[in-house]
Protein backbone atom coordinates (compact mmCIF):
# COMPACT_ATOMS: atom_id res chain seq x y z
CA UNK A 1 0.00 0.00 0.00
CA UNK A 2 1.60 3.25 -0.72
CA UNK A 3 1.05 6.75 1.24
CA UNK A 4 -0.84 9.21 -0.83
CA UNK A 5 1.11 11.98 -1.85
CA UNK A 6 4.35 10.47 -0.81
CA UNK A 7 4.57 7.64 -2.87
CA UNK A 8 5.94 5.79 0.26
CA UNK A 9 5.36 2.47 1.35
CA UNK A 10 4.44 1.15 4.76
CA UNK A 11 6.50 -1.31 6.12
CA UNK A 12 5.21 -4.66 5.72
CA UNK A 13 3.51 -6.16 8.89
CA UNK A 14 5.53 -8.48 10.86
CA UNK A 15 4.72 -11.94 10.41
CA UNK A 16 3.73 -13.49 13.51
CA UNK A 17 3.43 -17.54 13.14
CA UNK A 18 0.61 -19.26 15.01
CA UNK A 19 0.74 -22.43 15.71
CA UNK A 20 -2.41 -24.75 17.00
CA UNK A 21 -1.73 -27.25 19.97
CA UNK A 22 -3.99 -30.43 20.14
CA UNK A 23 -4.11 -31.24 24.22
CA UNK A 24 -5.16 -34.47 25.29
CA UNK A 25 -6.56 -34.76 28.94
CA UNK A 26 -3.94 -34.93 31.48
CA UNK A 27 -1.68 -33.59 29.54
CA UNK A 28 -0.31 -30.30 30.03
CA UNK A 29 2.05 -27.53 26.83
CA UNK A 30 5.07 -26.46 28.91
CA UNK A 31 6.22 -22.92 27.71
CA UNK A 32 8.94 -20.23 28.06
CA UNK A 33 8.51 -16.54 26.70
CA UNK A 34 11.96 -14.21 26.91
CA UNK A 35 11.26 -11.10 28.29
CA UNK A 36 10.04 -7.96 25.83
CA UNK A 37 8.80 -10.60 23.71
CA UNK A 38 5.15 -11.34 23.97
CA UNK A 39 3.62 -14.64 23.18
CA UNK A 40 -0.36 -14.79 23.07
CA UNK A 41 -2.71 -18.29 23.83
CA UNK A 42 -6.38 -18.30 23.69
CA UNK A 43 -8.22 -21.12 24.29
CA UNK A 44 -10.26 -22.52 21.31
CA UNK A 45 -12.43 -25.30 22.78
CA UNK A 46 -12.24 -27.90 25.91
CA UNK A 47 -11.21 -26.64 29.34
CA UNK A 48 -7.68 -25.60 30.60
CA UNK A 49 -6.11 -23.89 33.42
CA UNK A 50 -2.37 -22.15 34.53
CA UNK A 51 -1.36 -22.90 37.65
CA UNK A 52 -4.84 -23.94 38.44
CA UNK A 53 -6.51 -20.90 37.08
CA UNK A 54 -9.06 -21.39 34.73
CA UNK A 55 -8.57 -20.48 31.02
CA UNK A 56 -11.61 -18.58 29.54
CA UNK A 57 -12.68 -19.41 25.83
CA UNK A 58 -11.40 -17.85 23.04
CA UNK A 59 -9.85 -15.00 25.29
CA UNK A 60 -6.30 -13.82 24.02
CA UNK A 61 -3.65 -14.26 27.13
CA UNK A 62 -0.47 -12.77 26.61
CA UNK A 63 3.01 -13.79 28.50
CA UNK A 64 6.34 -11.92 28.53
CA UNK A 65 9.63 -13.43 30.73
CA UNK A 66 7.49 -16.03 32.13
CA UNK A 67 7.77 -19.99 32.37
CA UNK A 68 4.35 -22.00 32.52
CA UNK A 69 2.19 -24.49 31.50
CA UNK A 70 -1.26 -24.93 30.17
CA UNK A 71 -2.42 -27.85 31.45
CA UNK A 72 -5.93 -29.96 30.42
CA UNK A 73 -8.33 -32.31 32.42
CA UNK A 74 -10.03 -33.39 29.79
CA UNK A 75 -8.33 -32.29 26.66
CA UNK A 76 -8.66 -29.02 24.86
CA UNK A 77 -6.96 -27.08 21.51
CA UNK A 78 -4.83 -23.99 22.25
CA UNK A 79 -4.05 -21.60 19.70
CA UNK A 80 -0.28 -20.25 20.37
CA UNK A 81 0.93 -16.59 18.85
CA UNK A 82 4.72 -15.82 19.11
CA UNK A 83 7.83 -17.08 19.20
CA UNK A 84 8.38 -19.23 22.63
CA UNK A 85 12.17 -19.90 24.01
CA UNK A 86 10.98 -23.45 24.93
CA UNK A 87 8.15 -25.36 24.60
CA UNK A 88 6.35 -28.90 24.60
CA UNK A 89 3.48 -30.96 25.59
CA UNK A 90 4.36 -32.80 28.56
CA UNK A 91 2.46 -36.36 29.30
CA UNK A 92 3.87 -37.24 32.44
CA UNK A 93 2.79 -34.22 35.31
CA UNK A 94 2.20 -34.52 39.12
CA UNK A 95 -1.26 -32.75 38.68
CA UNK A 96 -3.48 -35.67 40.04
CA UNK A 97 -1.48 -36.00 43.12
CA UNK A 98 -1.48 -32.19 43.65
CA UNK A 99 -5.50 -32.49 42.60
CA UNK A 100 -5.91 -35.30 45.59
CA UNK A 101 -4.00 -33.29 47.91
CA UNK A 102 -6.54 -30.27 47.27
CA UNK A 103 -9.00 -32.88 48.16
CA UNK A 104 -7.42 -33.77 51.50
CA UNK A 105 -7.20 -30.27 52.62
CA UNK A 106 -11.12 -30.38 51.42
CA UNK A 107 -11.88 -32.78 54.36
CA UNK A 108 -9.91 -31.54 56.50
CA UNK A 109 -11.42 -28.13 56.35
CA UNK A 110 -15.16 -29.81 56.44
CA UNK A 111 -14.01 -31.50 59.86
CA UNK A 112 -12.61 -28.10 61.13
CA UNK A 113 -15.77 -26.68 60.21
CA UNK A 114 -17.68 -29.04 62.17
CA UNK A 115 -15.43 -28.55 65.36
CA UNK A 116 -15.42 -25.16 65.60
CA UNK A 117 -11.70 -24.84 64.92
CA UNK A 118 -9.05 -23.30 62.09
CA UNK A 119 -9.26 -24.90 59.13
CA UNK A 120 -5.42 -26.36 57.92
CA UNK A 121 -2.65 -24.46 58.32
CA UNK A 122 -0.25 -25.64 55.37
CA UNK A 123 3.39 -24.86 54.59
CA UNK A 124 5.14 -26.01 51.30
CA UNK A 125 9.10 -26.52 51.82
CA UNK A 126 11.56 -27.78 48.83
CA UNK A 127 14.76 -26.76 47.47
CA UNK A 128 14.93 -23.45 45.18
CA UNK A 129 12.88 -24.26 41.92
CA UNK A 130 11.47 -27.21 43.20
CA UNK A 131 7.57 -25.76 42.59
CA UNK A 132 6.61 -24.44 45.58
CA UNK A 133 5.37 -21.36 44.32
CA UNK A 134 3.52 -23.32 41.70
CA UNK A 135 1.68 -25.66 43.89
CA UNK A 136 0.99 -22.55 46.87
CA UNK A 137 -1.31 -20.70 43.00
CA UNK A 138 -2.59 -24.72 42.29
CA UNK A 139 -3.87 -24.80 45.82
CA UNK A 140 -4.87 -21.63 46.35
CA UNK A 141 -7.01 -21.48 42.99
CA UNK A 142 -8.29 -24.87 43.19
CA UNK A 143 -9.37 -23.94 47.15
CA UNK A 144 -11.33 -20.52 45.73
CA UNK A 145 -12.70 -22.41 42.91
CA UNK A 146 -14.27 -24.41 45.69
CA UNK A 147 -15.95 -21.17 47.47
CA UNK A 148 -13.48 -21.39 49.75
CA UNK A 149 -11.11 -17.89 51.08
CA UNK A 150 -7.36 -18.86 52.05
CA UNK A 151 -5.20 -16.91 53.52
CA UNK A 152 -1.73 -16.83 51.51
CA UNK A 153 1.36 -16.29 52.88
CA UNK A 154 4.56 -15.83 51.30
CA UNK A 155 8.02 -15.73 53.22
CA UNK A 156 10.01 -15.65 50.43
CA UNK A 157 11.63 -12.34 50.00
CA UNK A 158 13.58 -13.21 47.13
CA UNK A 159 9.92 -12.41 44.84
CA UNK A 160 7.09 -10.62 46.16
CA UNK A 161 3.60 -11.62 46.16
CA UNK A 162 1.22 -8.32 45.63
CA UNK A 163 4.18 -6.55 46.93
CA UNK A 164 7.73 -5.79 46.08
CA UNK A 165 11.00 -8.64 46.31
CA UNK A 166 12.13 -8.23 49.79
CA UNK A 167 8.63 -8.04 51.60
CA UNK A 168 6.84 -10.50 53.12
CA UNK A 169 3.09 -10.64 52.83
CA UNK A 170 -0.08 -12.45 53.67
CA UNK A 171 -3.73 -11.61 51.86
CA UNK A 172 -6.56 -13.55 51.96
CA UNK A 173 -8.00 -15.07 48.58
CA UNK A 174 -11.32 -15.03 47.01
CA UNK A 175 -11.47 -14.24 43.82
CA UNK A 176 -9.20 -15.50 40.60
CA UNK A 177 -5.36 -14.87 40.19
CA UNK A 178 -4.41 -13.29 37.54
CA UNK A 179 -3.28 -16.26 34.75
CA UNK A 180 -1.25 -13.48 32.67
CA UNK A 181 0.76 -11.75 36.46
CA UNK A 182 0.78 -14.32 38.63
CA UNK A 183 0.25 -13.07 42.16
CA UNK A 184 1.36 -9.66 40.35
CA UNK A 185 3.31 -7.47 42.64
CA UNK A 186 0.93 -4.40 42.89
CA UNK A 187 -2.62 -4.73 45.21
CA UNK A 188 -4.90 -3.87 42.34
CA UNK A 189 -3.64 -6.65 39.98
CA UNK A 190 -6.33 -8.72 38.56
CA UNK A 191 -9.31 -8.84 36.62
CA UNK A 192 -11.25 -6.57 38.19
CA UNK A 193 -10.36 -2.58 38.47
CA UNK A 194 -11.14 -2.75 42.17
CA UNK A 195 -8.33 -3.41 44.35
CA UNK A 196 -9.65 -6.84 45.50
CA UNK A 197 -6.69 -8.17 47.24
CA UNK A 198 -5.47 -5.81 49.67
CA UNK A 199 -2.11 -7.74 51.24
CA UNK A 200 -0.69 -6.65 54.71
CA UNK A 201 2.93 -6.44 54.04
CA UNK A 202 5.83 -6.67 56.26
CA UNK A 203 9.66 -5.60 55.50
CA UNK A 204 12.63 -7.79 55.61
CA UNK A 205 14.94 -6.14 52.87
CA UNK A 206 17.55 -8.84 52.50
CA UNK A 207 16.72 -12.13 49.98
CA UNK A 208 17.61 -14.74 52.28
CA UNK A 209 16.15 -15.33 55.56
CA UNK A 210 19.86 -17.18 56.52
CA UNK A 211 21.63 -13.39 55.95
CA UNK A 212 19.94 -12.40 59.24
CA UNK A 213 17.08 -14.59 61.34
CA UNK A 214 17.60 -11.87 64.19
CA UNK A 215 15.20 -9.42 61.27
CA UNK A 216 13.34 -12.35 59.67
CA UNK A 217 12.46 -13.97 62.56
CA UNK A 218 10.43 -11.10 64.59
CA UNK A 219 9.38 -10.28 61.47
CA UNK A 220 7.79 -13.91 60.49
CA UNK A 221 6.52 -13.99 63.99
CA UNK A 222 4.55 -10.15 63.45
CA UNK A 223 3.11 -11.73 60.51
CA UNK A 224 1.85 -14.38 61.73
CA UNK A 225 0.19 -12.96 64.76
CA UNK A 226 -1.91 -11.28 61.97
CA UNK A 227 -2.39 -13.81 59.84
CA UNK A 228 -3.78 -16.39 63.18
CA UNK A 229 -6.09 -13.61 64.60
CA UNK A 230 -7.19 -13.08 60.70
CA UNK A 231 -8.16 -16.66 61.06
CA UNK A 232 -10.16 -16.47 64.28
CA UNK A 233 -12.09 -13.41 63.67
CA UNK A 234 -13.00 -13.79 59.88
CA UNK A 235 -15.31 -16.87 59.35
CA UNK A 236 -14.17 -17.42 55.95
CA UNK A 237 -10.50 -17.50 56.44
CA UNK A 238 -10.73 -19.72 59.41
CA UNK A 239 -12.74 -22.05 57.72
CA UNK A 240 -10.44 -22.11 54.68
CA UNK A 241 -6.78 -21.37 57.00
CA UNK A 242 -3.60 -20.26 55.03
CA UNK A 243 -1.02 -21.70 52.78
CA UNK A 244 2.34 -20.77 53.15
CA UNK A 245 4.93 -20.45 50.54
CA UNK A 246 8.67 -20.64 51.95
CA UNK A 247 12.38 -19.79 50.66
CA UNK A 248 14.02 -22.46 49.03
CA UNK A 249 16.93 -21.73 51.25
CA UNK A 250 15.61 -22.99 54.33
CA UNK A 251 14.85 -25.99 53.06
CA UNK A 252 18.42 -26.41 51.17
CA UNK A 253 19.72 -25.97 55.17
CA UNK A 254 22.84 -27.46 56.44
CA UNK A 255 20.61 -29.71 58.80
CA UNK A 256 19.30 -27.40 61.82
CA UNK A 257 16.54 -26.31 60.09
CA UNK A 258 15.59 -23.36 62.36
CA UNK A 259 13.89 -21.19 60.36
CA UNK A 260 11.32 -23.80 59.40
CA UNK A 261 10.65 -25.14 63.08
CA UNK A 262 10.02 -20.82 63.63
CA UNK A 263 7.24 -20.87 61.18
CA UNK A 264 5.84 -23.95 61.97
CA UNK A 265 5.56 -22.88 65.79
CA UNK A 266 4.44 -19.54 64.71
CA UNK A 267 2.03 -20.53 62.32
CA UNK A 268 0.39 -23.65 63.95
CA UNK A 269 1.01 -25.46 60.88
CA UNK A 270 -0.37 -28.78 60.77
CA UNK A 271 0.17 -29.55 57.16
CA UNK A 272 3.60 -29.56 55.37
CA UNK A 273 4.16 -30.73 52.08
CA UNK A 274 7.39 -31.59 50.71
CA UNK A 275 8.55 -31.15 47.35
CA UNK A 276 11.14 -32.99 45.34
CA UNK A 277 13.80 -33.60 48.19
CA UNK A 278 13.94 -37.42 49.57
CA UNK A 279 16.22 -35.97 52.68
CA UNK A 280 14.22 -33.34 53.57
CA UNK A 281 11.40 -34.91 53.63
CA UNK A 282 13.02 -38.12 55.70
CA UNK A 283 14.10 -35.04 58.26
CA UNK A 284 10.65 -33.41 58.47
CA UNK A 285 9.27 -36.82 59.06
CA UNK A 286 11.24 -37.09 62.07
CA UNK A 287 10.89 -33.83 62.97
CA UNK A 288 7.14 -33.10 62.65
CA UNK A 289 5.09 -35.59 61.92
CA UNK A 290 2.31 -37.13 64.85
CA UNK A 291 3.89 -33.91 66.42
CA UNK A 292 1.57 -31.35 68.12
CA UNK A 293 0.93 -27.85 67.35
CA UNK A 294 0.15 -24.86 69.80
CA UNK A 295 -3.31 -25.45 68.82
CA UNK A 296 -3.60 -28.85 69.83
CA UNK A 297 -3.80 -30.35 66.19
CA UNK A 298 -1.16 -32.93 64.84
CA UNK A 299 1.51 -32.33 62.45
CA UNK A 300 0.94 -34.45 59.22
CA UNK A 301 4.16 -34.45 56.71
CA UNK A 302 3.51 -34.93 52.54
CA UNK A 303 5.71 -35.55 50.33
CA UNK A 304 4.76 -34.53 46.59
CA UNK A 305 6.26 -35.10 43.20
CA UNK A 306 8.13 -32.40 42.00
CA UNK A 307 7.12 -31.16 38.40
CA UNK A 308 9.39 -32.01 35.47
CA UNK A 309 8.36 -28.81 34.07
CA UNK A 310 9.92 -26.99 37.28
CA UNK A 311 12.73 -24.76 35.31
CA UNK A 312 15.82 -23.64 37.09
CA UNK A 313 16.22 -19.85 36.89
CA UNK A 314 19.61 -18.00 36.23
CA UNK A 315 20.76 -14.89 38.08
CA UNK A 316 19.79 -12.79 34.95
CA UNK A 317 16.27 -13.93 34.21
CA UNK A 318 15.31 -13.39 38.31
CA UNK A 319 17.14 -9.89 38.21
CA UNK A 320 14.71 -9.27 35.25
CA UNK A 321 12.22 -10.66 36.98
CA UNK A 322 12.57 -8.76 40.49
CA UNK A 323 12.99 -5.48 38.17
CA UNK A 324 9.57 -6.06 36.02
CA UNK A 325 7.80 -6.40 39.85
CA UNK A 326 9.40 -3.25 41.01
CA UNK A 327 8.31 -1.80 37.31
CA UNK A 328 4.44 -3.00 37.81
CA UNK A 329 4.60 -2.05 41.47
CA UNK A 330 4.45 1.66 40.67
CA UNK A 331 3.43 1.93 37.27
CA UNK A 332 0.84 -1.40 36.96
CA UNK A 333 0.71 -3.49 34.09
CA UNK A 334 -0.38 -4.14 30.89
CA UNK A 335 -4.11 -4.26 32.32
CA UNK A 336 -3.99 -1.80 34.96
CA UNK A 337 -2.00 1.74 34.08
CA UNK A 338 -0.77 3.45 37.74
CA UNK A 339 -0.30 7.10 38.08
CA UNK A 340 2.98 7.17 40.18
CA UNK A 341 3.96 10.64 41.03
CA UNK A 342 7.35 12.22 41.75
CA UNK A 343 7.43 15.02 44.34
CA UNK A 344 10.70 16.90 46.05
CA UNK A 345 10.99 16.57 50.17
CA UNK A 346 13.84 17.95 52.35
CA UNK A 347 16.47 15.92 53.66
CA UNK A 348 14.54 16.77 57.28
CA UNK A 349 11.06 16.08 56.28
CA UNK A 350 11.99 12.21 55.97
CA UNK A 351 13.53 9.85 58.73
CA UNK A 352 15.29 7.13 57.12
CA UNK A 353 16.56 3.38 58.95
CA UNK A 354 18.87 0.79 57.82
CA UNK A 355 20.23 -0.73 60.99
CA UNK A 356 20.19 2.40 63.13
CA UNK A 357 19.22 6.03 61.68
CA UNK A 358 20.62 7.09 58.49
CA UNK A 359 21.39 10.99 57.58
CA UNK A 360 19.78 11.09 53.78
CA UNK A 361 23.05 10.96 51.40
CA UNK A 362 23.70 10.30 47.18
CA UNK A 363 24.12 6.83 48.26
CA UNK A 364 20.24 6.21 48.16
CA UNK A 365 19.82 7.31 44.66
CA UNK A 366 18.04 4.60 42.43
CA UNK A 367 17.16 2.90 45.74
CA UNK A 368 13.98 1.48 47.36
CA UNK A 369 12.50 2.47 51.24
CA UNK A 370 9.64 1.54 52.91
CA UNK A 371 7.31 3.84 54.68
CA UNK A 372 6.53 2.03 57.51
CA UNK A 373 3.06 1.90 59.75
CA UNK A 374 5.79 3.57 62.62
CA UNK A 375 6.76 7.13 63.91
CA UNK A 376 9.36 8.38 62.33
CA UNK A 377 11.23 8.87 66.30
CA UNK A 378 9.82 4.97 67.17
CA UNK A 379 12.50 2.88 68.60
CA UNK A 380 14.35 0.80 65.84
CA UNK A 381 12.62 -2.36 66.85
CA UNK A 382 8.69 -1.17 66.56
CA UNK A 383 10.11 0.46 62.86
CA UNK A 384 11.52 -3.36 62.17
CA UNK A 385 7.91 -4.95 63.73
CA UNK A 386 5.80 -2.22 61.95
CA UNK A 387 4.67 -3.29 58.83
CA UNK A 388 4.01 -1.41 55.53
CA UNK A 389 2.22 1.62 54.32
CA UNK A 390 4.19 1.14 50.90
CA UNK A 391 7.34 2.24 48.94
CA UNK A 392 8.99 4.66 47.36
CA UNK A 393 11.72 4.95 44.62
CA UNK A 394 15.10 7.74 45.01
CA UNK A 395 15.02 9.00 41.26
CA UNK A 396 17.56 11.37 42.83
CA UNK A 397 19.12 12.80 45.54
CA UNK A 398 20.70 16.81 45.77
CA UNK A 399 22.94 16.70 48.43
CA UNK A 400 24.10 20.68 48.01
CA UNK A 401 20.20 21.32 48.52
CA UNK A 402 19.84 18.67 50.97
CA UNK A 403 16.70 17.26 48.93
CA UNK A 404 15.28 13.84 47.24
CA UNK A 405 13.06 13.19 44.29
CA UNK A 406 11.10 10.43 45.13
CA UNK A 407 8.25 8.52 43.14
CA UNK A 408 5.42 6.62 44.63
CA UNK A 409 2.53 5.10 43.40
CA UNK A 410 0.26 7.64 44.60
CA UNK A 411 -0.15 11.06 44.67
CA UNK A 412 -0.12 13.18 47.56
CA UNK A 413 2.42 14.44 50.37
CA UNK A 414 4.76 11.56 52.02
CA UNK A 415 3.34 11.41 55.49
CA UNK A 416 6.25 11.42 57.98
CA UNK A 417 6.66 8.50 58.94
CA UNK A 418 9.96 6.14 59.62
CA UNK A 419 11.64 4.88 56.28
CA UNK A 420 13.67 2.05 56.00
CA UNK A 421 16.36 0.98 53.08
CA UNK A 422 17.62 -2.26 52.90
CA UNK A 423 19.95 -3.40 50.12
CA UNK A 424 16.70 -6.15 48.74
CA UNK A 425 15.19 -5.69 45.94
CA UNK A 426 18.92 -4.30 44.85
CA UNK A 427 19.17 -0.96 43.64
CA UNK A 428 20.46 0.89 40.61
CA UNK A 429 17.94 0.23 38.12
CA UNK A 430 16.38 3.68 36.73
CA UNK A 431 12.58 3.59 36.56
CA UNK A 432 12.27 7.69 36.15
CA UNK A 433 14.27 9.51 34.23
N1 LIG B 1 4.59 -27.51 35.08
C1 LIG B 1 5.35 -26.48 34.77
N2 LIG B 1 5.62 -26.17 33.49
C2 LIG B 1 6.40 -25.13 33.14
N3 LIG B 1 7.01 -24.33 34.05
C3 LIG B 1 6.80 -24.60 35.35
C4 LIG B 1 5.97 -25.66 35.80
N4 LIG B 1 5.97 -25.67 37.15
C5 LIG B 1 6.74 -24.65 37.54
N5 LIG B 1 7.26 -24.01 36.48
C6 LIG B 1 8.16 -22.85 36.49
O1 LIG B 1 9.39 -23.27 37.09
C7 LIG B 1 9.96 -22.19 37.85
C8 LIG B 1 10.20 -22.65 39.28
O2 LIG B 1 8.95 -22.93 39.89
P1 LIG B 1 8.48 -22.24 41.25
O3 LIG B 1 8.69 -20.77 41.22
O4 LIG B 1 7.11 -22.74 41.53
O5 LIG B 1 9.53 -22.90 42.23
P2 LIG B 1 9.90 -22.52 43.73
O6 LIG B 1 10.20 -23.80 44.41
O7 LIG B 1 8.85 -21.66 44.32
O8 LIG B 1 11.24 -21.68 43.51
P3 LIG B 1 12.02 -20.69 44.53
O9 LIG B 1 12.29 -21.42 45.78
O10 LIG B 1 13.29 -20.38 43.78
O11 LIG B 1 11.12 -19.50 44.70
C9 LIG B 1 8.97 -21.04 37.76
O12 LIG B 1 9.39 -20.14 36.75
C10 LIG B 1 7.66 -21.73 37.38
O13 LIG B 1 6.79 -20.84 36.71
Amino acid sequence: MSLPGLQLSAPPEPVVASAIHELNQNTEWRFETAFGSHVEVKLLSGTAEIFGTELAIKQPYTFNGTKAAVYTWHGCRIEVTGECLVEYIAEENPMISYANTHFALEQLRGKAILEGREGPRVMVLGPENAGKTSLVKILTAYATRTGRQPVVVNLDTKEGMLSIPGSLSASAFSSIIDVEEGWGSSPTNGPSQVPVKLPLVYYYGLANPEENTKIYKPVTTRLALSVMSRLQEDQEAKEAGCIVDTPGVISQGKGNYEVIQHIVSEFAINVIIILGSERLSSDMVRKFNGQKTSTDDTITVLKLDKSGGCVDRDESYLKQYRQAQIREYFFGDSKITLSPHTQQVDFNQVTIYKLAELPPSSALQHSILALMHADANDTPENIRDASVIGFVYVAEVDEKKKKLRVLAPLSGRLPNRAMVWATWPEGGTELVG
